[in-house]
């Protein structure tokens, strides 16, 4: 067998030969690889670990929260808050920012994350996963309040997330590409399966929650028509469908064999933008999908220029195989808004 590389060892690596992972944020990434492999074996007991169903609390956007939802933020904040690398932490489940304590040393970075993605497949056994990204908090004040986090996804100095399904694998970037790294359960260790990783320009498969198509804006509609017309229409070539209703999942098979993935704006609740959450899902899913030669637009702009305005601003996503993602972008540009 050829020898393995561990996340440690290749984020020391890029740290002395390519002096794009600072000594402190290196840290942080293993921690969050940590607070990851806590919640990979809380997720594998189920219902043994008595981890499964809902908390009976509801979060800041009114979204039941399961028992792991809550069990994973708990994990990341605990093994997060004192590091010393932080200045404070924002997530899908908080109303507000964490600020690391004074008793705690602080640091200079920002951690967002989504602790559990894909709540709806945790009591069904299908592939969840947890979501971070990292902001540099600004320099020109003292303390941190959640103003230091409305940065666009393009100040994000690092991103990524961990899937847990058949493996558990966490996927990075630091801005210089996408890289993969697989949970040795017996080893208790990471290591590195997959470099450069690239996604397909063009792909025939695409993944929508096709139930809420009577309420999409027509540039998505004609795009997912003409897609389903295959070889009989436009396109001239049949497509595929996926649809596993986690976005790591979804993104995760983007990244190994190229696709197109959408949660549009929708009609539903017209005054949303989107379903998914800004600066939890969509930017460090952008930022991912950027790194490995895909593209990511809420349909009017690229996702990683958004200024956000508020902590759990919800986007339109349209993310993935370059061409198509183009595509999808020029119909919303020829119908006008949304
Ligand atoms: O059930 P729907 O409407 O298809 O939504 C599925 C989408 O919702 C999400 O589960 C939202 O994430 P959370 O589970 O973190 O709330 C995405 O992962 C997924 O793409
Ligand atoms: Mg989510
Ligand atoms: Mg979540």
């Amino acid at each position: 067998m050829s020898k393995r590389v561990s996340l440690t060892q290749y984020l020391v690596e890029q740290q002395r030969e390519h002096d794009n992972i600072p000594a402190q944020l290196r840290l942080l990434i293993e921690v969050v690889a940590r607070a990851c492999k806590r919640i990979a074996i809380a997720v594998n007991k189920g219902a043994l670990g008595e981890v499964l169903g809902s908390a009976g609390s509801e979060n800041v956007q009114g979204e039941v929260q399961k028992k792991l939802d809550i069990i994973s933020n708990e994990v990341l904040i605990e093994a997060n808050e004192w590091g010393g690398h932080l200045a404070a932490m924002a997530s899908e489940e908080m109303d507000e920012i964490h600020i690391i304590p004074n008793r705690y040393p602080q640091g200079e970075f920002l951690l967002l994350f989504d602790p559990l993605d894909g709540s709806s497949n945790i009591d069904v056994n299908v592939s969840i996963g947890t979501i971070f990204s990292v902001l540099k908090k600004p320099t020109n004040h003292e303390g941190v309040s959640e103003a230091d986090f409305l940065q666009p996804g393009n100040q994000q100095v690092a991103a990524g997330y961990c899937v847990y399904g058949p493996q558990t694998t966490l996927v990075l970037t630091v801005g210089a590409g996408v890289v993969m790294f697989t949970l040795d359960r017996e080893l208790g260790g990471w290591f590195l399966v997959e470099q450069d990783v690239q996604i397909p320009a063009d792909t025939k498969e695409f993944a929508i929650n096709m139930s809420n198509m009577r309420h999409w804006a027509p540039p998505v509609k004609r795009y997912i028509d003409e897609c389903l017309a295959g070889t009989t229409g436009a396109r001239g070539k049949d497509f595929n469908m996926r649809w596993i209703a986690s976005m790591v999942a979804d993104v995760h098979r983007i990244l190994s064999r190229g696709g197109i993935f959408m949660y549009p704006w929708d009609a539903r609740e017209p005054s949303k933008p989107g379903k998914l959450r800004l600066m939890y899902e969509a930017n460090p899913m952008a930022f991912l999908v950027e790194q490995a030669g895909g593209a990511a637009t809420n349909g009017q702009q690229r996702i990683l220029d958004i200024q956000p305005t508020k902590l759990h601003e919800r986007v339109s996503v349209i993310l993935g195989s370059k061409n198509e993602v183009e595509r999808v972008t020029a119909y919303h540009e020829k119908a006008g808004k949304p």
